[in-house]
């Protein structure tokens, strides 16, 4: 049995909803059920249940989006960077096998050459760079919280898209922002995304962090043809002239906008098609 942390959020649906796909037994935990924040609570019911795998996909990321974040500042260390840690120890004790969602938000823009940011590469959006949200910067310390971990897998998302319209799904926010910022970015299909997580241990993939990306980057501008193509929305699109004139009129916050090298995912065997692909496919089937 797989025990699911947060599986009522965002993306501990789309785990959920993989889970009950394959038809493997799994519990969703809520706070209100156990308070899994507290190692004790977290422990006891552990080591009730015994489940053969956890799943933690409980963060704080801000509503509407990560903006929020610089206004909830505790909420949001709790969620991404102390919880982890308790997590980490609990599991540890009881020798329980996990994984993390974490997020490729901790890094900026691409290596010199324009690749991708690999799994060895420090984050470089991070509080260590003073140069991030603060939702960033705690999904950093989250990581580092989880360093030398045991037994842990720690999966990187990256502003999710899926065919299910909703205002957390990128391709959603494209077509309802005022205006766009044009930007280059990888990305993670959160279907695929939850597969790759689950086959991590179903295909006993070594423990470690993983890029889980689909392969590849895009423009938004690239990502708003699609749009069009497909049918999915016929408005007039505006961009933001630059970077500045999003921040002064858009975020609170600088977003980061980034690419990762999915590579060492890909050698693993997780199911992640090219990015393109990937958008396409979701855009087609778009509900
Ligand atoms: N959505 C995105 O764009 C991305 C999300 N991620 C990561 O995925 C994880 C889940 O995000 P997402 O599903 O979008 O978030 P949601 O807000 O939709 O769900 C998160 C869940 O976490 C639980 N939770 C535990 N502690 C806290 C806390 N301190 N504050 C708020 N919620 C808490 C809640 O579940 P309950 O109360 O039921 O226990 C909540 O439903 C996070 O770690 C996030 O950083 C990474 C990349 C992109
Ligand atoms: C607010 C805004 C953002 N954008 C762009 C900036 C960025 O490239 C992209 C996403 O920005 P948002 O502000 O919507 O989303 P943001 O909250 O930054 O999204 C992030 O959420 C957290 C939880 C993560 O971990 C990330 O992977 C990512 O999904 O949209 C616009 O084009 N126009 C806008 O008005």
């Amino acid at each position: 049995m797989y025990v699911l942390l947060g599986g009522h959020g965002y993306v501990g649906t789309a785990i959920q909803r993989f889970l009950a796909q394959q038809q493997l037994p799994f519990q969703v935990v809520s706070r209100s059920d156990v308070d899994y924040s507290s190692r004790d609570a977290l422990r006891t019911f552990l080591g009730e249940t015994r489940p053969e795998f956890l799943i933690n996909a409980a963060g704080f990321t801000g509503r509407p989006n990560v903006d929020a974040c610089e206004l909830q500042k505790a909420d949001c260390l709790d969620g991404n960077a102390v919880l982890p840690g308790v997590i980490r120890d609990v599991c540890e004790n009881l020798k329980l096998p996990w994984g993390h969602v974490s997020s490729g938000c901790i890094y900026t823009g691409a290596k010199p050459d324009g690749s991708g940011f690999t799994e060895a590469d420090p984050p470089n959006f991070s509080f260590r760079q003073d140069n991030c949200s603060f939702y960033s910067g705690t999904k950093a310390l989250g990581e580092e919280v989880l360093d030398g971990a045991t037994q842990c897998y720690v999966w990187r998302l990256r502003i999710p898209f899926n065919e299910f319209n909703s205002p957390r799904n990128y391709i959603s926010k494209m077509i309802n922002y005022d205006r766009l910022l044009d930007a280059t970015n990888s990305l993670s299909h959160l279907g695929e995304f939850a597969a790759a997580c689950v086959a991590c241990w179903t295909q006993k993939v070594d423990f470690g962090i993983y890029n889980l990306t689909n392969p590849g980057a895009v423009t938004t501008r690239e990502v708003v043809n699609m749009i069009q193509q497909q049918g999915l929305s016929d408005k007039q699109f505006s961009f933001f002239e630059t970077e500045e004139e999003f921040m002064k009129l858009a975020a609170a916050t600088p977003r980061s906008n980034c690419v990762l090298d999915s590579s060492k995912a890909i050698a693993a065997g997780l199911p992640l098609s090219p990015v393109e692909d990937a958008l396409q496919m979701a855009m087609k089937n778009w509900k």
